[in-house]
């Protein structure tokens, strides 16, 4: 065995490999051709005639174009390790399994169970692997070798091993606009969490930049493997806190060659909202609240604004009528508790014909069938109109308006919500008509459409996706007939809820109600679950949110798994983020931050007329500092006054909220006011979190002490 770091070694190593991953792209190539006429060749296929025939072509199609596309995904890195085994074997892992003509393996697919000691084996316990190599490569060219001697007693005399550290290689490079895939340098705990039965729930924690992201991205992608036709088919939702969290994390699964999963913010997880609007963490707590249920209940319940208080109607001479008690009455009895108001509309309306009926009977003579005296009554336009005003269609979005009128609210809340969580939420509804709903608007919409039900619609028939014109099965093109079969394979109805597995991330922030809303999508589903309670912006009561967590997942086996390395952050800037968190959790056990940077993070203080500049200043220093993205993070309340302070910068400086940091990462971070973010428990929990966005550089700006940093220590923030 040779340990030598002598770059002559390295170039022999490196050639060694070059023929190797020459050989894998130059049957992909070969491969690439073959899928792309066995495409051709199901399509020339004469199976006209049955409707079946021409299914099973086209799946034959269909299935031939998915692997063409595989196939042509412009891998990078597509062979990223090897293992050499103390058996004398040895398997390159890559991001997809390719065999030679011979059916002989030159790549094993990551997820493959062959490729589970590339992640797992350590020198302790080193599963039969002697050397580990990493293969860095740029498009088709290795470019460099990291080795792990994992078994230095079962290494041959001409082993040699290059390199030190291919994770921390890794970890350097700068941070693009989108999350990177880890599948070259996954490491054993993740991998666990990663390949975790399919079953059940799968539940990960751990500090900040412990890979909670990554791993349950990874995992999806796991899934997908190991079982497509349960996970593609029934589909997988992946459910991120907001819109910038979920651009951030589109990237990653794509680039492990999976496009079918869902991904959803909170704020648009029911069709037709896309929320971004946040509430001010207080009112967010009790919108979050379970009682918002029976709140919503009784505004479900309640009579229409405006609807008409009295019904009157000139029958064959002579006036029937119908009071506001008697209104109400008709209301309460075909609307019992529990019944949804849209599904149940047609026994409002037949109580008002028994009503008036019963009325007819005692004051008109001469009266003709009840049938007819109805069809006679159904036939005139004011009463339908009446009945239109009266117990109209509801959205879900105009009952919750009714919530902006502080008489209707209270009425609602009485007993339910005290005195102050009403305060709290008057006014809070009023911007539902001009600027669409708050993020925690959405999970009431959601109960909302659960508690009323829908109309009923006349039933729409499936389409055949096949089906061209009437009479027609057989007049499409080629490209056509392959688009017919790729949307039969993955378009879902926009509310479509019977997901296979829900992935939730940063599920920490999901509120009681919230919970509510995604446990609806994942009634079936089999579930992974990722977050850090230590970094929970939640307010309200925590038994309330961990009963309503149980609920949604159900009698489900858990598999729980902890994190513990913090890849992010740099031992320095995590430290500041590790003394804030202490203060309100002394004993949290944290992560440990593997990589040392040697740079301090600064604290900069300054007078609120210089704070625009400093800021500035600060962001244009990390600008010439490092190559990646800028974050500058504010209070929520101040993001657009904060933003104009640096606009017209390059654009890898982005602004976000401390809120919409979340679960975000940037080389640098400029943090604004943090004193103001700190103003309770949970305001400590957020600011920890946005001190622990930045890899390499971090700055806090602002005019006052803060809890956490020398001189603000314990005594700026009361919590
Ligand atoms: N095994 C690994 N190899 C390389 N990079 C890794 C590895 N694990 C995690 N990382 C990197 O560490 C960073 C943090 O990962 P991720 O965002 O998944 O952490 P997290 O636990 O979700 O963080 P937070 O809770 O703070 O949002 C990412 O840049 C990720 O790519």
């Amino acid at each position: 065995m040779t340990d030598l770091s002598d770059a002559h070694v390295l170039q022999q190593e490196i050639a060694v490999e070059q023929e190797h991953v020459d050989r894998v792209y130059a049957r992909l190539a070969e491969l690439r051709r073959e899928a792309s006429r066995a495409e051709k060749e199901g399509y020339q296929l004469a199976g006209v005639g049955t409707f079946g025939a021409l299914v099973e072509r086209d799946a034959m199609v269909f299935h031939a174009a998915r692997r063409r596309h595989a196939l042509d995904t412009e891998y990078e890195g597509l062979v990223f390790g090897r293992l050499d085994l103390n058996t004398g074997a040895r398997h390159y892992v890559g991001r997809m399994g390719i065999r030679d003509e011979d059916s002989q393996s030159l790549v094993v697919d990551w997820r493959a169970p062959a490729a589970a000691a590339f992640y797992r084996a350590t020198p302790a316990d080193p599963l039969g692997v002697v050397r580990r190599r990493m293969i860095q490569s740029s498009r088709e060219r290795v470019t460099g070798i990291e080795d792990d001697l994992l078994d230095p007693e079962a290494a041959p005399a001409d082993m040699r091993i290059v390199g030190d550290g291919a994770l921390l290689a890794s970890l350097s490079k700068a941070t693009g606009r989108g999350m990177r895939d880890i599948v070259a340098t996954i490491q054993r705990e993740q991998d666990e969490a990663i390949r975790s039965p399919a079953g059940g729930v799968t539940i990960v924690t751990g500090g900040p930049g412990t890979g909670k992201t990554a791993v349950a991205l990874h995992r999806a992608a796991y899934l997908l493997y190991s079982d497509r036709s349960r996970f593609a088919g029934g589909g997988i939702l992946v459910v991120g806190p907001s819109g910038v969290f979920v651009g951030y994390i589109a990237t990653v699964l794509p680039s492990l060659g999976e496009e079918t999963a869902t991904l959803r913010s909170l704020g648009s997880l029911v069709p037709g909202y896309d929320a971004a609007r946040v509430d001010p963490t207080a009112v967010a707590a009790v919108k979050g609240s379970l009682r918002m249920r029976r709140v919503l209940e009784r505004a479900s319940h309640d009579a229409v604004p405006g609807a008409p208080t009295e019904l009157r109607l000139l029958y064959r001479g002579s006036l029937l009528r119908l009071d506001a008690a008697e209104l109400d009455r008709v209301r309460r009895k075909a609307l019992p508790r529990g019944a949804r108001r849209n599904e149940v509309r047609g026994h409002g309306f037949d109580r008002i014909f028994d009503a008036l009926w019963a009325q007819a009977r005692q004051t008109i003579r001469n009266l003709p069938e009840k049938q007819e005296f109805e069809a006679e009554l159904a036939d005139r336009t004011d009463f339908r109109d009446f009945l239109k005003a009266w117990w109209p269609r509801f959205t879900p979005m105009r009952v919750l308006r009714w919530l902006a009128e502080p008489a209707r609210l209270r009425a609602y809340a009485n007993g339910l919500l005290s005195k102050e969580e009403i305060a709290l939420l008057q006014g809070s509804f009023d911007g539902l008509a001009e600027h669409g709903p708050t993020i925690a608007d959405v999970a009431l919409l959601d109960e909302l459409d659960e508690l009323m039900g829908r109309p009923r619609r006349a039933q729409q028939k499936s389409k055949n996706p096949f089906h061209v014109r009437d009479g027609v099965q057989e007049v499409s093109t080629f490209s056509d007939r392959q688009a017919a079969a790729r949307a039969q394979a993955v378009q879902r109805d926009e509310d479509y809820r019977d997901y296979a597995h829900v992935v939730v991330d940063e599920a920490q922030d999901v509120s009681p109600m919230q919970w509510r809303m995604i446990g609806r999508r994942g009634a079936y589903a089999s579930w992974t679950i990722v977050g850090d309670p230590a970094q929970t912006a939640w307010s309200g009561d925590a038994a309330e949110l961990e009963r309503a967590r149980e609920r949604a997942l159900g009698s489900r086996k858990r598999n729980t798994y902890a994190l513990t390395t913090n890849y992010r952050n740099s031992s320095e800037i995590f430290a500041v983020a590790a003394g804030v968190i202490r203060t309100i959790m002394p004993d949290l056990p944290l992560p440990r931050a593997v990589r040392s940077t040697g740079v301090e993070p600064v604290d900069q203080r300054a007078g609120a007329a210089d704070l625009p500049a400093v800021t500035k200043d600060a962001v244009e220093k990390h600008l010439a500092d490092v190559d990646g993205t800028i974050g500058v993070i504010t209070p929520v309340p101040r993001r657009d006054e904060m933003a104009a302070w640096v606009a017209g910068l390059p654009e890898r400086v982005q602004v976000v909220t401390a809120l919409e940091a979340k679960g975000m990462e940037y080389d640098a971070v400029v943090l604004v006011e943090p004193a103001e973010i700190a103003t309770d428990a949970s305001g400590v929990r957020t600011l920890y979190v946005a001190l622990s966005r930045a890899t390499q550089r971090l700055t806090t700006v602002g005019t006052k002490p803060w809890n956490g940093h020398p001189q603000g220590r314990g005594t700026a923030t009361a919590v």
